[in-house]
Order: structure tokens, then C-alpha cells, then sequence
């Protein structure tokens, strides 16, 4: 597999083009109402799907409510988009085994997301006690559908920075060892204990790594002052693991993906005394990898990152498009959407050095 990667990549050396197999993002955040229109055409530019996540007001926990979902999202891609949404369930502690099977038996929907009660964006109807859904798991596991957990135990009293590891080692390798024929998405890795850990476990734990954490540590946030928009959950990391989701990313594992977790919110609710938690990085995904890539010299590992071995590991086929990057400087906007509904997106005015000329 890995030669085939190296060989379908064709890095253009003299006009600095990058082409690589359609990529998909395996975590995304698209919302609902007036900012979905503007957010989708983004990702549909790029990806050819996305697992789209479930947290919305109220969340999204039925199969109905998806498939009602899917079609908003649908009718606000642009005109003649073949863009797929991928959609999930939002795990809650009223979820049933027979809710697992609607879902495996939909052609639409492909797994279920677990968010701890209270760890981020709309996760209060999330889970409060992981042990009480372990039967949902073993249901989960029965019938091959994936479980997508954001990995941070939510206790106040615990060290924000130290979230993702206490998760881990009180939650998710208790998981992994009850139920290893379990599909797991370990979603948007911050830290090098979650690197190891998802290296060390078996072959049904996989794992997203966002744009922003290749991208930047902790310091962004308090770069010369607070700066809303880099603060997402889990929160940016030191330096040393970055270095080391990176090194992940970048090395070939097949076990780490590409997924944004693009999450638009309103710009005024980002700059505000209680911001919220969420990086909007739809309108350049693919060239932000890029420049990390880029950064490890490494640009011939991005296409099984970012388009062969997200869609393995869901067992869908990959995609058959193409997609050119070049590298072309161009000036991220200010703001996105209407004047009363603006997001802020990640390196607002600032130069970002790829730009996808093609798709
Ligand atoms: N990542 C974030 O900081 N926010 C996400 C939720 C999530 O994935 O944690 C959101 O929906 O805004």
C-alpha cells in the first residue's frame, strides 16, 4: 500500500503543483439555518465527503432526524456539487441497541458520536456515565457500526491541558480492552500520549488530527493578547506534541486521517467574555495540511493521509477524482458569510501558500 501512495502523488517540482486523489474529511462541523450554505460550499470546493458531526441544538440522536439533516445539508451544496454527507448519531444515554441497527442497516449514516457530557460545543445531552452505554458498544461492536468518542474526561477540577490523557487512561483503554473488535475514531488527537496510544492499540482504533493542531501550540492563543480563534477543544497543546501529531500524521500510519473539525461560529461569539470552543478552517483545509506537510517535508505523505486511509478505515471505496494544489499565495478573508452572520476563519488576513487550483 504505502508504494502505491508514493506513486499516485505527483509533485510537480518546476510549477510547484501538488496532485493527489480527492480527499474526504472524516470530522466536520456544518451547523444548520443561514450558516450552512456558506460553510458547506467550502468543504464541497475540496472533499468529496465528510463525517458530519451530530451536535446541533437540539442534537441529532434518530435516524429520522439524520436523514432530515443529510437532505438540509443536500439542498444548500451548490449547484451540480457530487458532495457526500457522511452522517452520525449523537450517542446519549437513552440510545438503544435497536438504534445500532438502524444505523447499520442505513446506507447514510455511519456511526455513532460519543461526546462526555459538558466537553464541548453542544455536548450537554452527551454522555454523563461512559460505563452506563457499554451495552450500546457491545451493540456497537455486534454490528461493525463505529464509535467516534471525543476523548476528554470533563471534570472542572482536572487541569484543562491534562484532559485528553486522563480520558485515555481512564476511559478509552478501558473501552479498547472490553471491546476490541470495536471500530474507534479517536477524534481530534491533541496530545503525544494520544499518538501512542492509538500507535499501540489494535487495528480498530483509528484517529483524527485537525488542521490547527499541525499548525500551532498553545502559544497561539495567547499571542500578545487572547485570541478567540485559536481556542478550540481540546485545547492546543506544547510544542512537543504538536511535533508529535505531526510526526504522526506525516509518517504513513494508516491509523491517522485527516479531519478538520471545522467548527463555524459566529464571530461575535468567539470575541466575546465567554468565547466559544471552535477553529473554522473549511475554506482552506486541504492547503493547511498542506503547509504542515509541507513544514515536515513530507508533501508525498499527504494523499494516504488525507484520501486513502480515512475511507479504509470506514470500508468505503476511495475516491476517483483529483485534486491540484498550488503553491500560490493568496490572502485568507476577514470574515466569511453576510454582514449580520459573519464567521472569522483560522489565519484571517493572513498569506496562506497553497491554493487548490482544481478539483
Ligand atoms: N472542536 C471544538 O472546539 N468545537 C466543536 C465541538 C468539538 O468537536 O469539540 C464545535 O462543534 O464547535
Amino acid at each position: 500500500m504505502p508504494i502505491l501512495i508514493e506513486i499516485s502523488v505527483k509533485m510537480d517540482k518546476l510549477t510547484d503543483r501538488l496532485t493527489i486523489t480527492q480527499p474526504d474529511d472524516w470530522h466536520l462541523h456544518v451547523r444548520t439555518g443561514s450558516i450552512l450554505q456558506t460553510v458547506i460550499a467550502h468543504t464541497a470546493k475540496q472533499f468529496g465527503r465528510a463525517i458530519i458531526m451530530p451536535n446541533l441544538k437540539p442534537p441529532v440522536t434518530t435516524v429520522p432526524q439524520a436523514l432530515a439533516y443529510r437532505d438540509e445539508i443536500l439542498t444548500a451544496l451548490p449547484e451540480n456539487s457530487s458532495f457526500n454527507p457522511l452522517m452520525t448519531l449523537y450517542l446519549t444515554g437513552n440510545t438503544r441497541a435497536e438504534d445500532v441497527k438502524k444505523v447499520a442497516a442505513s446506507e447514510h449514516i455511519h456511526a455513532f458520536k460519543l461526546y462526555p457530557a459538558g466537553a464541548t460545543t453542544n455536548s450537554d445531552a452527551g454522555v454523563a456515565n461512559i460505563e452506563a452505554v457499554y451495552p450500546i458498544f457491545a451493540a456497537m461492536e455486534k454490528h461493525v457500526v463505529p464509535l467516534l468518542i471525543h476523548g476528554e474526561v470533563t471534570n472542572p477540577e482536572y487541569d484543562i491541558f491534562d484532559r485528553e490523557k486522563i480520558f485515555i487512561d481512564t476511559q478509552l483503554s478501558r473501552i479498547t480492552r472490553e471491546f476490541p473488535g470495536l471500530r474507534i475514531v479517536v477524534e481530534h488527537l491533541t496530545t503525544q500520549d494520544a499518538v501512542q496510544f492509538v500507535e499501540s492499540a489494535n487495528d480498530n482504533v483509528g484517529a483524527t488530527i485537525t488542521p490547527q493542531h499541525l499548525l500551532y501550540n498553545r502559544n497561539a492563543i495567547l499571542a500578545g493578547g487572547i485570541r478567540p480563534h485559536f481556542y478550540c477543544l481540546p485545547i492546543l497543546k506544547r510544542e512537543q506534541h504538536r511535533l508529535a501529531l505531526l510526526k504522526a500524521a506525516t509518517g504513513g500510519n494508516r491509523k491517522f486521517f485527516l479531519g478538520t473539525d471545522s467548527a463555524p461560529h459566529l464571530t461575535h461569539l468567539k470575541e466575546n467574555a465567554c468565547g466559544c470552543a471552535g477553529c473554522y478552517s473549511a475554506h482552506a483545509a486541504l492547503e493547511l495540511y498542506a503547509e504542515a506537510f509541507e513544514q515536515a517535508d513530507a508533501l508525498d505523505k499527504l494523499e494516504g493521509f488525507a484520501s486513502f486511509h480515512g475511507a479504509d478505515f470506514y470500508g468505503l471505496p476511495r475516491n476517483t477524482q483529483s485534486i491540484t494544489l498550488a503553491k500560490q499565495a493568496w490572502a485568507v478573508p476577514n470574515h466569511y458569510g453576510d454582514t449580520n452572520n459573519t464567521i472569522t476563519p483560522l489565519k484571517a488576513g493572513e498569506i496562506v501558500h497553497w491554493q487548490q487550483i482544481s478539483n
